[in-house]
């Protein structure tokens, strides 16, 4: 069956947001799990407690520079003479770093430097001026050292974060393309459906109409059988109808207004019979009615009153052999439906009716007992 607009448009609904639902999780883990990148950067590089490249250049240089200021003190006296030995070892301690050594060819000569200082202010024998400036040389090691240290933590970063946000791109993007794709796989699958919906529509539809005859739009031989066997094990009647002298009505008439009749017979047949009547034509003059039948009483009523309800209708028949009007002739009979037991009804039905044709016609039987 065709699903219904309200139906499909729910479906469509719920697709969408389901979509759009999973989408947005998608982005949201995707922030969740990279919430933590900037900060780690930060903790990372900062390293908080501890001293980086360039902090330790820093300090280290630092105290040199301290110990410059002390030496340079006019005359100066023991104490600012051992704050300097002390921050030049200091520094000596700082410099001497494995990673600057590899790194940083000025490092060596600078501890060489610092070494021969430090022997020269112990044994005393030192001008001042000429140490002050033998510590240029380690101290600009140092800064070039800081600088590039520097430069080397901001590259990081900056790589770190650029990589970071190529990541987070790439996972917005492809997020994008499934939810885009997914967007376009339900579309073709929804195509797909409405194209079986379609397909099984229209074989509905053949199957309606190769179940109907056309000419009076109720159902054919085919249908009676198919109701029979949709109504098993119910207590129905059967009833047969055939026109008489349809031959000469057609005769008289002519074939276009004999059509007419059966259109018209088709409609009073199934007026007078109730609506839970089923009516079928059989083919040529003959049609046939389905019906709930209690009891073998209330097929009589119905067979009566199709009779006189053809006698009250008085559809002239100037042909008819004894008659003015259109009569039918009406046989019937119960039975429990089946398979196996519709054949024998059929049969009783149509020898009731073969009784009322050999009787002369315009009337009805039943046979009891079928
Ligand atoms: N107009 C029209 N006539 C049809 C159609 N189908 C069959 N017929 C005619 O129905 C007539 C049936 O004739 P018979 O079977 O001899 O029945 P009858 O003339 O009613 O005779 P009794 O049943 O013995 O009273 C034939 O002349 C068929 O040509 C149809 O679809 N339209």
């Amino acid at each position: 069956m065709r699903p219904r607009p309200l139906a499909r448009q729910h479906r469509y609904i719920t697709w969408l947001s389901l979509s759009l639902m999973s989408f947005l999780a998608l982005m949201v883990l995707i922030v969740y799990e990279s919430r933590w990148v900037y900060p780690e950067i930060q903790a990372y590089f900062s390293q908080t407690g501890n001293l980086t490249g360039q902090q330790l250049a820093t300090r280290s240089r630092a105290y040199l520079q301290d110990a410059q200021s002390e030496l340079l003190i006019d005359q100066p006296a023991q104490a600012a003479l051992d704050a300097a030995i002390i921050n030049i070892e200091l520094a000596y301690g700082l410099f001497d770093v494995h990673v600057y050594r590899r790194q940083y060819e000025c490092t060596e000569p600078g501890l060489v430097s610092l070494n021969r200082v430090l022997a020269g202010l112990a044994l005393r024998e030192f001008d001042r001026v000429a140490v002050v400036d033998e510590l240029f040389a380690p101290i600009q090691c140092l800064t070039h050292i800081e600088m590039h240290q520097l430069d080397q933590r901001g590259a990081a970063i900056n790589n770190f974060s650029e990589s970071t946000r190529q990541h987070n791109q790439v996972l917005t993007y492809s997020s994008l393309l499934i939810f885009v794709m997914g967007l376009v796989f339900w579309w073709l699958h929804e195509r797909q459906l409405r194209r079986t919906d379609r397909a099984t529509q229209d074989t509905f539809e053949w199957m309606q109409r190769a179940m109907r005859d056309p000419l009076t739009g109720v159902g054919n031989r085919s249908a009676l059988h198919q109701d029979v066997l949709a109504k098993q094990h119910q207590s129905l009647g059967l009833i047969l109808v055939d026109i008489d002298y349809f031959k000469q009505y057609n005769d008289a008439y002519g074939h276009p207004q004999g059509d007419t009749l059966l259109r018209q017979l088709a409609t009073l047949i199934g007026k007078t019979l109730n609506d839970e009547a089923q009516l079928y034509r059989l083919g040529g003059d003959e049609f046939a009615a389905l019906i709930f039948c209690p009891d073998t009483e209330t097929l009589k009523s119905y067979c009566r009153q199709l009779i006189e309800g053809v006698r009250k209708a008085n559809f002239a028949h100037p042909a008819h052999s004894d008659k003015k009007d259109v009569t039918l002739s009406v046989g019937g009979s119960c039975f429990v439906a089946d398979e196996a037991t519709f054949p024998y009804a059929y049969e009783a039905a149509d020898k009731a009716l073969y009784r009322v044709k050999t009787a002369g016609r315009d009337g009805w039987q039943v046979t009891e007992g079928a």
